[in-house]
């Protein structure tokens, strides 16, 4: 009896692991998306427009500690409303200041959204206790983007990677970084990850209706009411009703005393406009909202600018995993750029084995694509950005990473901004980066000496992961 149950429960189990392979491995494979017949690229790159001065002016925000700040100062100073979508809020210090803030700023009457990816949030505790916190408060939502369904296995490699950050609807925080400890740490934390930001507003009120603010905040509706999102939560009850103030009140506590947790003054005031660019143009690229594979409207644009390119290409991502899948939308033959200069992780500094495994299998090819290829020697802190600049020209910085997943499967958003002055300072912070912290790689894999930088040692446990990982990954690097 107990045997035949125990066979019936393996078979059901065996049909049911079948049901998620084909969904979410098989399926990806073989299925191409369907292309839209009208996109053209944004930019002409070698085109004289009539040059037009777009209303919008942007600041890079770099430094970990000022980044972390200045999303704790824009809640604060918020007056309207509060828009955040995230892929990522990792339970800590920066997030239950985060948090503090953002109950601050409902409290005193502003409404505040957070849109957050479902399968990689909702099994966060400190956030289910925020949850139950906001469902009561009329001023604050959350939502996940496709959370877990068991019965839908083919909705799960639906990531959602989107980062916005809108205040006001008058000013846009757009970058790679999600919510957390590392991406915010000061300098010389263990762990802490790299990355850019831009902050994006306009002065001129007569212009805002070609501002790409109005485009921000028009793509955050569309995906707030989109049907892949859902409430995180829909009923709570008395008990967890009450665990969600305690962990508000705690939050709040927290806040008043920050500076015992927090290294800056969060009432320091910062004067970020100080360090903006104008801009001719500014436009947010997002990847379509389809599940399976989605039409690669980011890798297309970025094709398409490299193929425009002809004077220089420098390009960080902290994976690069390039597929087959994305080289058929390439033509070799329409590349003739005079300098690519290419940056990504060390196996030293990655802290991603599963793309950094997928990346080593393509790296000599990698080398004979671009004039200089950089990895990034800190083994205490790792390459976040994802910064694309061609022709001294365009620069897009977000979150789309050179891999399928980011390609095909995820949700993205970039900022391109055509400003020559911007572009030029971001290829120089670019280029410190390179410079006092990254190595050549040279054609036969070994790196180039260089006075300054040391060659970091990876761990005797990632070269033996990389070494078995690698040769796994290359049959499923459509999925990372
Ligand atoms: O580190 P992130 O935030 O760029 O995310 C990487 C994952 O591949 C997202 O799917």
């Amino acid at each position: 009896m107990i045997g035949n149950s125990l066979k019936t429960i393996m078979v059901l189990a065996g049909v049911y692991l079948l049901y998620i392979v084909i969904s979410c491995v098989i399926v990806p494979y073989f299925y191409d998306p369907k292309a839209d017949p009208y996109w053209k690229p944004t930019t002409k790159l070698n085109q004289n427009d009539k040059k037009v001065v777009s209303p919008d002016k942007v600041v890079l925000l770099q430094d970990r500690e000022d980044s972390g700040l200045a999303r704790l100062q824009l809640i604060k100073n918020a007056n309207k409303s509060v828009d955040i979508s995230t892929y990522a809020i990792h339970k800590g210090p920066y997030a239950n200041l985060f948090f503090g803030c953002l109950f601050e700023a409902a409290n005193r009457g502003v409404k505040v959204r957070i849109l957050l990816d479902g399968i990689v949030n909702q099994f966060n505790k400190d956030l289910r206790l925020y949850s139950y916190a906001i469902f009561t408060h009329p001023n604050i939502e959350l939502k996940y983007y496709e959370p877990l369904h068991l019965g839908n296995p083919w909705t799960w490699n639906n990531r959602f990677h989107d980062k916005l950050f809108i205040i006001d609807s008058e000013l846009a925080v757009v970058g790679g970084r999600n919510i957390g400890d590392k991406y915010f740490s000061a300098a010389g934390t263990k762990g802490a990850s790299n990355d850019r930001d831009v902050i994006v507003y306009t002065e001129k009120q007569e212009g805002n209706e070609t501002s790409v603010l109005k485009q921000i905040d028009e793509y955050y509706q569309y995906v707030w009411d989109h049907p892949f999102t859902e409430n995180a939560v829909k009923k709570v009850s008395h008990r967890k009703e009450q665990k969600g103030k305690e962990k508000v009140e705690e939050a709040l506590h927290l806040l008043a005393h920050a500076k015992d947790v927090y290294p800056l003054p969060i009432d320091r005031a910062i004067d970020w406009k100080k360090d903006a660019y104008s801009t001719d143009k500014v436009v947010l690229l997002h990847n379509p909202h389809q599940r399976v594979n989605k039409d690669p409207l980011i890798w297309k644009e970025l094709v398409s600018l490299t193929e425009q390119s002809t004077k220089s290409i420098y390009l960080e991502s902290p994976y690069i995993v390039p597929t087959q899948k994305m080289l058929d939308y390439v033509e070799p033959e329409k590349i003739k750029v005079d300098y690519w200069k290419m940056l990504t992780n060390s196996a030293a500094s990655t802290p991603n084995m599963v793309a950094f495994s997928g990346y080593w299998s393509n790296r000599k090819a990698i080398i004979n694509w671009v004039n200089e290829l950089y990895e990034y020697q800190e083994k205490t802190e790792s390459l976040h950005g994802k910064t694309y600049i061609f022709d001294e020209k365009i620069s897009l910085i977000g979150s789309y990473n050179v891999d399928a997943r980011s390609t095909f499967l995820n949700t993205e958003t970039m900022l391109l901004i055509d400003s020559e002055e911007f572009a030029h300072f971001l290829q120089k912070e670019l280029n410190k980066t390179v410079d006092n912290h990254s190595l050549q790689v040279s054609e036969d894999g070994s790196y180039k000496a260089k006075e300054d930088v040391e060659q970091a040692d990876v761990a005797f446990w990632k070269r033996i992961a990389i070494k078995t990982l690698a040769p796994i990954i290359k049959f499923f690097a459509f999925l990372v």
